[in-house]
């Protein structure tokens, strides 16, 4: 074996296939790599221990690695709501880490730029994000899982002044980040129908939507909104989750149904969409998630609710018709 074969075996292994067969003329070798889903550290390490290695090999006194970048599909999984309050922040922020915990390359967008509030759910009001190549770097949320948010581009309070385009730039800046290997990026979306969140819609092409409503909404006109804003686009529908249905007792954890049971269940059908599941309404839901610490992260029923409904997303994802 040369010495050029030797070190292509241990490139091979090094680069988990990843890199071309190495070739040398004039002291220069060339090879190919791809990058494809790399985060960029991982991408530098490994250009950096591949240059190392080549120049090991007797007679070669550069080596030039051209990268292959090809790029990723990252899956969008919209999240939204015919209204504000549903909940539909704390759903995104759980699924994603419960989605994580599936073993799911998952990141979180929060797109809701009339009241952005993943940094204070994710735990990550501290990170700011940095620019490298003029994309940007996702911040750490809870459990690993790398986020972005529209807190992160504008100022509290101006961003009610903008105007649809304007939203619709900054949304790109955050859905065309650096996001490494991340293969599905869920979007919190903005609450409600209008004209931004339906060109956000067309514009992005999410792969599928999820719609939060609470009990009480669940027949509201909004919620049909909601669902037709998808079918306008042509996004297909994931299904509907019900939040804060029925109210565990924080003493002895029964749940009581206020609004009744099973109304999710039939509207999602009336919606013709399935139906995801029930998330409760829990004090503690409340309380995590105001302290950057998302149930879904931690053990217990409402850990066991989100992963329950993240289990239906994932079958969701893995239908051929939803890739
Ligand atoms: N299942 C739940 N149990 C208890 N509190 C909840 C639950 N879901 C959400 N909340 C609380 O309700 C409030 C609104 O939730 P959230 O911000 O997720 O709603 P949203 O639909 O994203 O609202 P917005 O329109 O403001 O973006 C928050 O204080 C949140 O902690």
């Amino acid at each position: 074996m040369t010495d050029l074969d030797d070190f292509a075996a241990r490139l091979k292994t090094l680069t988990d296939g990843r890199a071309s067969t190495p070739r040398v003329r004039d002291g220069v070798m060339t090879l190919a790599l791809d990058v494809g889903g790399l985060g960029p550290d991982q991408r530098d390490g490994l250009v950096a221990a591949i240059r190392e290695g080549g120049l090991t090999v007797p007679g070669v006194s550069d080596v030039r690695i051209a990268m292959t970048a090809e790029r990723r599909s990252t899956r969008i999984l919209a999240v939204a709501s015919g209204k504000g309050g549903v909940g539909k922040s704390t759903l995104s922020a759980n699924l994603a880490i419960a989605l994580h915990r599936l073993g799911h390359k998952v990141g979180l967008v929060d797109a809701d730029i009339y009241g952005p509030s993943q940094a204070r759910l994710m735990g990550s009001e501290d990170q700011k994000p940095v620019a490298r190549d003029k994309k940007l770097i996702p911040v750490t949320g809870a459990m690993g899982v790398p986020m972005l948010s529209m807190a992160h581009l504008v100022e509290p309070g101006k961003a009610l002044a903008w105007r649809g385009p304007m939203v619709s730039g900054a949304l790109g800046q955050l859905i065309d980040a650096d996001w490494g290997d991340t293969d599905l990026l869920i979007v919190d979306l903005p609450p409600g129908t209008g004209d931004i969140q339906l060109s956000m819609v067309q514009k992005h092409k999410p792969a599928g939507a999820v719609i939060v409503s609470t009990p009480q909404d669940l027949a509201l006109i909004d919620t049909t909104r909601a669902v037709s804003l998808f079918a306008q686009a042509d996004v297909p529908m994931v299904g509907l989750v019900e939040n804060m249905a029925g109210y565990a007792c924080p003493h002895c954890g029964e749940i009581s149904d206020p609004f009744g049971e099973g109304g999710a269940e039939r509207e999602a059908a009336t919606l013709s969409m399935p139906f995801l599941g029930r998330v409760p309404l829990a004090i503690d839901i409340r309380r995590q998630s105001d302290a950057g610490d998302p149930p879904a992260a931690g053990e217990g029923p409402h850990a066991d609710a989100f992963r329950a409904i993240a289990e239906k997303v994932a079958a969701w994802l893995e239908q051929p018709a939803s890739a």
